[in-house]
Formats: C-alpha cells, structure tokens, sequence
C-alpha cells in the first residue's frame, strides 16, 4: 500500500467549481461522467488499461487533511468557514464501474463510468486521469515491446530516466501488465511483489585496476547469479574475454556464468560474435542481456539482424513513454440526474470526433463463436439488451454506410462495479491476475489488431438508440442555440 494521495492533488479550478456550486446550493447534485480517450498511442492498434488500482487506493482514501484546509484557508480567496467544514468531512460516496486492469481498450468507450454529486465528480478528475493516462501509456508500450520480442525475457530498467519517482514505480507496475518479466526497480518490488532483476553498472568495472578482476570479484558475491557488463572498455577484446575466464573458473567450481549484458556499440554483430565466443569456449548455457536505448523499433530491426539476445533491459522509451508522452485522456459529463432521472448531455465541438457521446452507456465486446474472436466493441444505452439469438446491425459511427450483420456470437460486458455509494464492491486482483488476464485478452484478437505498424483499426460502435440518442441531442442543442438568437 502506497502513502495516500493527498485531495490537494487537483487543480484550482475543481475547488473553485467545488465552492461555486456550495455558494449555489447545487454541490449534492448528482452527475455522471466517462473517461476515456480520443485515440491510440504509438500508432497502436489498441491501448492496454491501467492504473485502476491506484484510482481505488485514491478514492477509498480520499480527505482532506487540517493542513490542506488551512493552506486552502491561506488562499485569502474568501472561502466561507462552512465550506471548510463540508470539506473536514469530505468522503467520495459516489458509483464506479470500469474496465478491468489489463484490459484491451480503444478510443471513445468508457475505461471509468461514475456517478455522484457534482462536488466529489470535480474533485477527482485530476488525479485519474493522471493516473490512468499515464500507467495505460506505460503498459501499452510495454505489451509492444512484448510483441516484438516473443518469449524473451524483458527488464524494465527505467527508474533513473522516469518523470520523478511515482513514475517509476507505478511505470514499473504498469510494465509488468503490459508484458515485462521483472524490473530493476527495488521498491516496485517490495509494493507490488514484481520479480525485481539486474546485473551491474561500468562503475564496478572502473573500481578496479583491472577488468578480470571486477568479474571475479563480482562473480565470488553473486555466484549464482552473476550477469557480467562487458563493454566498459573494448567489448570483443577485452569484455567477453575476461567475461569467458571468469565463466570458466565458474565452471570448475561447479557454477555457471548466467550472463553477459552489452551496453553499446552495434548490439546485433556484437552478440553474434558474443554467442560465438561463448559457445566456442563451452559456455552455451550463459545468456546474453542487451540495454542502450532500445524501444520496440530497435529490437524488431536486431530480430532480423539476426542479433543473439535472449534479454532485453529497456528503460528510458518505456517509461517515459518517449514517442508519444501523453494519452490525452478526458473526462466528460453525460447525464445530469434531474426530476428522478437522467437526462443526457452533450459537450458539442467544432470537431465533430470531439462531440461526446450523451447517456448512461454500456460497453459490450462481441465475439464470434465459431472463431472465438473478436467483432467489434459496441457501446449501448446503459439499460440497452442485446439479443444474442438475433441478428446485430453493426455500423461504423461516422461513416454510417458502413455496415455489417453479425450472428453466432456472445457479449461481453465490458464495465464493472467497482464502487457503490463511495462502498468498494470490487476485490482488487492480485498482479498475477492482471498480467494472466491481459495476456488472456490478447488471444482474443486477429493479429491484423495487434500488429505494431499500420494495425487494422479495431471497429467501436454505437447502438442505433445509442447513436439516435446523440444525433437527437446534437439537433435539439443547435435548435436551442438559433431559437435563443433569434429571441
Ligand atoms: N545493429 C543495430 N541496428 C540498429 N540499431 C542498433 C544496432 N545496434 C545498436 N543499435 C541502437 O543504436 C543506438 C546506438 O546509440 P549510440 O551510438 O548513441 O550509443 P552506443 O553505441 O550505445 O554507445 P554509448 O552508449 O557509449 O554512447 C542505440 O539506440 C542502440 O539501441
Ligand atoms: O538505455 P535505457 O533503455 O534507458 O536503459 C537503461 C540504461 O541505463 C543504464 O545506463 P547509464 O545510466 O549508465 O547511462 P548510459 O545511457 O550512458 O549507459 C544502462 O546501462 C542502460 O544503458
Ligand atoms: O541492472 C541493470 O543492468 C540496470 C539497471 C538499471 C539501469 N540500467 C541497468
């Protein structure tokens, strides 16, 4: 468990709009938001979700501390005493569904669907879509890095080069869901119980006078364990050499060299004559680790270099998530509950993709049975049914021509429950679970999907209501706005 997140992690607007409303009398009126984001990151053809987690630990323990009330008091922004008090006792009451960590996603379906009073549903913005933005960012760049290197054993070695230290642990977490096997960072290891790994820096090879004696004197500590760094100074005649002594010595004493891992240089001829040398000498079994910058680009292009890696260290273009730093995911209101019931909204925009989509909305995956794999995902009214023993007409939301008829398949629901009346109802996971489940998702798409360049784009629809609902609202809303001009 994670220190909590302190309430203040928001930005001003949402206190001000938090303190508008109380001055209004409105702050208990009950609303619905989605997030969700616009479009894919790296070119990808799908987003892995995360960071759900952290969203739970935040919203179970959300307050507001004395200090946060007195730095907010120290504004001199003319906060009125009582508004400080409701915030005293400030709890988040409100509903949650969302996608499971691990999850398969794509542009424009609800991750999170909540609902609660408009008070609490500003307060929380911030943070999620900070927190989710980022760890689904990570682990989709992870999962592929995990497409390009097949079974490959992959190590996060990002700690150093993330934005500030959150990231790195969370980043590590995210990593690990995403497809990586273990990670370099210590505390990501104690919080999470994600297999922790690494060899040694350049600086324990300058400590001594001579390169051999660094790996001996490495090897004698670590004797079961021990990945020498070989290119602190001449790599083919210096580094695997010393590396092949010491590994021999190993093997006298009954003990096997577990690696060697190179840092620079041109990786893919380097461990070719790295594998050879090794071979050559009778160390077959000691593996090759390969770090220096490497994304997903880089490692397909050693694959077909033919290059002799069996682990990849990867850190700064993970973590950072270094092509394409943010999701850019949003958070937008859809249903504002008035007169015992919800009414619908819409945020209109001159760009049409930026047009929310209205309503309390369900979020179904469906699959083909004879194929076992996916169709579409199709977004309905929240109460919306849909008939697996008939026929679905699915179409494309914009260019609404077109169409296809779908039979023998089953849905999915896609959202679940994860708060009720600020209750959690959901039990967290453990990790294991999350990576077996993301990893269980992919099966579940053509490769056409999942490739890393110019994927086929994965179909996400709308219900004909669905779709009804929103053209409805977009007329309504322009009728209003010329009626209102006219007057
Ligand atoms: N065979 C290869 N094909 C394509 N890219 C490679 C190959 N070998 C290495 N690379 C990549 O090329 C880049 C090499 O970077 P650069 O020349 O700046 O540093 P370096 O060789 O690692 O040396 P140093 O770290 O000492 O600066 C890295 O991103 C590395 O992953
Ligand atoms: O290259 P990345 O994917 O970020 O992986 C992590 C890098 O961090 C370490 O290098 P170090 O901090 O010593 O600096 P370097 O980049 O000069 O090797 C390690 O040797 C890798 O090169
Ligand atoms: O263990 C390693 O080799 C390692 C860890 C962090 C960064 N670079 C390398």
């Amino acid at each position: 468990m994670q220190p909590p997140v302190s309430a203040l992690h928001t930005d001003k607007y949402q206190i001000t709009m938090m303190y508008a409303h109380w001055k209004n009398g409105s702050h208990l009126k009950r609303r619905a938001f989605d997030l969700y984001f616009r479009s894919l990151p790296f070119g990808n053809g799908y987003a892995v979700f995360a960071g759900l987690e952290r969203a739970i630990q935040y919203l179970e323990n959300l307050r507001f501390t004395e200090e946060d009330i007195e730095y907010i008091q120290s504004l001199d922004e003319g906060y009125e005493p009582e508004f400080l008090d409701l915030l005293r006792s400030f709890r988040f009451t409100g509903d949650v569904w969302a996608m499971p960590e691990g999850s398969i996603v794509f542009p424009e379906e609800p991750l999170l669907h909540i609902q609660g009073n408009i008070m609490e549903l500003h307060l929380i913005e911030t943070a999620l879509l900070n927190f989710i933005g980022y760890q689904t960012l990570v682990a989709t760049k992870a999962a592929r890095v995990r497409h390009v290197v097949g079974d490959d054993l992959l190590l996060e070695f990002g700690s150093r080069r993330a934005q500030e230290k959150d990231a790195a642990v969370w980043g590590a977490r995210a990593a690990y869901i995403g497809g990586f096997n273990a990670t370099s960072n210590m505390l990501a290891g104690k919080l999470f119980g994600i297999p922790i790994s690494g060899t040694h820096a350049h600086a324990w090879v300058q400590d001594f006078e001579h390169e051999v004696d660094a790996f001996r004197a490495y090897a004698s500590a670590f004797p079961d364990q021990t990945v020498l760094l070989v290119d602190t100074y001449d790599t083919l005649r210096s580094g695997i050499p010393h590396a092949i002594q010491v590994g021999l010595e190993m093997k006298r004493q009954g003990k096997t060299l577990a690696g060697i891992r190179l840092d620079s240089g041109d990786l893919a001829y380097l461990s070719k004559q790295a594998r050879q040398m090794l071979d050559h000498a009778g160390l077959t079994d000691t593996k090759i680790v390969a770090s220096s910058d490497l994304d997903e680009h880089t490692i397909l292009h050693l694959k077909t270099q033919g290059a002799k890696i069996d682990a990849w260290g990867v850190g700064t273009k993970l973590i950072t998530a270094y092509d394409h730093p943010a999701l850019g995911a949003v958070y937008k209101m859809v249903a504002r509950y008035e007169e015992n019931q919800w009414v619908p909204t819409l945020k209109i925009s001159s760009n049409p993709a930026k047009i929310t989509t209205p309503g309390l909305k369900a979020v179904y995956r469906i699959i083909d049975k004879k194929t076992g794999k996916a169709r579409a995902d199709l977004i309905t009214l929240a109460n919306e049914k849909i008939n697996p023993k008939k026929p679905l007409l699915l179409f494309h939301p914009e260019q609404t021509f077109k169409k296809k008829k779908v039979k023998n398949f089953t849905v999915i629901p896609l959202l679940q429950p994860i708060f009720v009346g600020g209750q959690r109802v959901y039990s967290l996971p453990t990790l294991q679970e999350i990576k077996a489940y993301h990893q269980s998702q992919l099966s579940l798409f053509w490769e056409e999907y999942l490739r890393i360049l110019n994927p086929e784009e994965y179909p996400v629809d709308l219900s004909q209501k669905l779709w009804d609902q929103k053209q409805n609202l977009i007329k309504e809303i322009y009728a209003k706005i010329k009626q209102e001009m006219e007057e």
